[in-house]
This record gives structure tokens, sequence and C-alpha cells, in this order.
């Protein structure tokens, strides 16, 4: 039976005078990778800075587990289990890979168990045990890549809130890391929520999608579903190159499952 770890209910975020998230609704289930997509400027990483607790809701809740975790600490949040890996691959470029992994388990102190996790980044990462004594800021776009998603990994996610990890990398790259992704998720259970303009990669992993647009769900569906969306095929997949993502505005929110 299904089991929901993360609901967002009806949530309102604001920059100032600016309303990023404008009444969205979601929900995760335990094992699930659920995908949020659309166009620049849809509020997607509000969303995920909302839930992290970057930034506080003006409305709405974030149930996590069962418990309403609006408004708390980050430091609270990333205790309770949700890890966010934010766009631009935030790495410490001047310590090395090793020392970035260490200080990714900083809610953990048994040492023995660091050094067996950091052991089971490297076996999914293994181009990072190569290069694990060089500074992280020598690293390629995408070993960085690769970094912050293992230093989300020291924490034990219950869920990984992962922001663009495609962003800037070449179409092979993008294909590797997700294939890490899908195995992450298989193997070790690790549910995901996935903000990604990439709507290929993104629905190919994916077991569940939302498309936001100007703060608002606009779309959800089983990621089949979505990817048959005459909408989506048109303005996520179609004209990709065109750069005409998300250009169409849906007049009323539609429901694929
Ligand atoms: N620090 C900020 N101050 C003011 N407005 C902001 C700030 N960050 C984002 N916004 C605005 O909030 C809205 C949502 O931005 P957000 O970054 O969440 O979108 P996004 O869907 O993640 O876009 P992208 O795919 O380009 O990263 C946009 O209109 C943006 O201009």
């Amino acid at each position: 039976m299904s089991e929901t770890v993360l609901e967002v209910k009806n949530l309102e975020s604001f920059y100032g005078p600016i309303m990023a998230i404008r009444g969205a609704s979601l929900k995760v289930e335990k094992g699930q990778v659920v995908t949020v997509l659309g166009a620049n400027g849809a509020g997607k990483s509000t969303l995920l800075k909302t839930i992290s607790g970057i930034m506080d809701p003006e409305k709405g809740q974030v149930i996590f587990e069962g418990e309403e975790i609006q408004g708390k600490e980050p430091h609270s949040i990333v205790r309770r289990g949700i890890v966010h890996v934010p766009e631009g691959r935030e790495v410490f470029p001047l310590l090395t890979v090793d020392e970035n992994l260490s200080l990714g388990a900083y809610t953990r102190n048994d040492k023995a168990e660091i050094e067996k996790d950091r052991e089971m980044v490297f076996d999914y990462f293994p181009i990072l045990k190569e290069r694990r004594g060089q500074e992280a800021g020598t690293l390629s776009g995408g070993q960085q890549q690769m970094l912050a998603i293992g230093r989300g990994l020291m924490l034990r996610p219950k869920i990984m809130l992962l922001d663009e990890p495609s962003l800037g990398l070449s179409p092979l790259l993008v294909q590797e890391i997700f294939a890490i992704l899908k195995r992450l998720n298989e193997d070790e259970g690790v549910t995901m929520m996935l903000v990604e303009q990439n709507a290929k990669v993104a629905l190919e992993l994916a077991d569940m999608g939302y498309v936001m647009e100007i703060g608002r769900i606009v779309m959800d569906g089983s990621a089949d579903r979505l990817m048959e969306s005459e909408d989506i095929k048109a303005f996520y997949l179609g004209h990709q190159e065109e750069g005409a993502r998300g250009e169409r505005r849906w007049k009323r929110k539609k429901t694929w499952r």
C-alpha cells in the first residue's frame, strides 16, 4: 500500500511583493520519484526552498511523515531526513572530495557508519573515489554535480529534493547521472522530488509528474501518461531546442492518471 511521505497543501511563498508560489499542492509517496516540470521562473526552486525551510511560506502546509514542518529551521528539517541538493552544484571548492563528503554527514557522529556511507557513495560514483584527494573546485561540472548528490547521500536522506541536476551538463553526462539516480531509487529506496527543465530525462526517471506555471500546478499525472499528453509533447518535449518550453498557458488544471 502506498504511504505519503511528503504533502504540500495550498502553499504560498513570496519574495517581498513577488508571489512566487500561488497555492501549490502535491504529494510524494514513499519510494517514488516525483518530478516538477516548468519553464524558467515557474517557481520550482522556490517550492524546494520552502519545503526545505530556506524560505518560510506565507500560507499553506508542508507535511512530512504526518507532521507539519512549514516554517521550521532548515537544520531541523535536514535532521528529519529531507535533504536538498540545490541548483548550481554547491560544493566547498577548497576542500577535497573526501572532506566535502565528511562535511556532508554533519548531522551524524558514528565515524564507522560515515566511512561505510562514503564507500557507498564511491560505489555509485567511482570517479569521486579516483579524485578523493582533489579539491572540489577543480572537478569538472559533472563531477561537482556528482559530489553534490554524494554529499546529500551522506545525510541518509528519507527524501532528496534535487534542483535541476541536469543543468549545464552534456547529454551523455545527464544520462549517466540519471542512471545513477535510478539505481539510488531502486536499490537504496531513496524517495526523490526532482525539479527539472529537461522533461524527457525527468519523466523517464519519474513515477509521477507535476507541471508548474507562474507559481501554480497546472497539470499532474503519472509520468507515463504525462509523456503521452499532447501539451507535454508540444511544450516540454517536442520544441525543447526552440526554447518554446512552457510558453503555453493552461486554462485549467489537467489530471492524467
Ligand atoms: N531572490 C529572489 N528575489 C526576488 N524574486 C525572486 C527571487 N528568486 C526567485 N524570484 C522570482 O520568483 C519566481 C520563481 O522563481 P524560481 O527560481 O522559483 O523559478 P524556477 O521555476 O526554479 O526557475 P528556473 O528554472 O529558471 O530556475 C520568479 O518570478 C523569480 O523571478
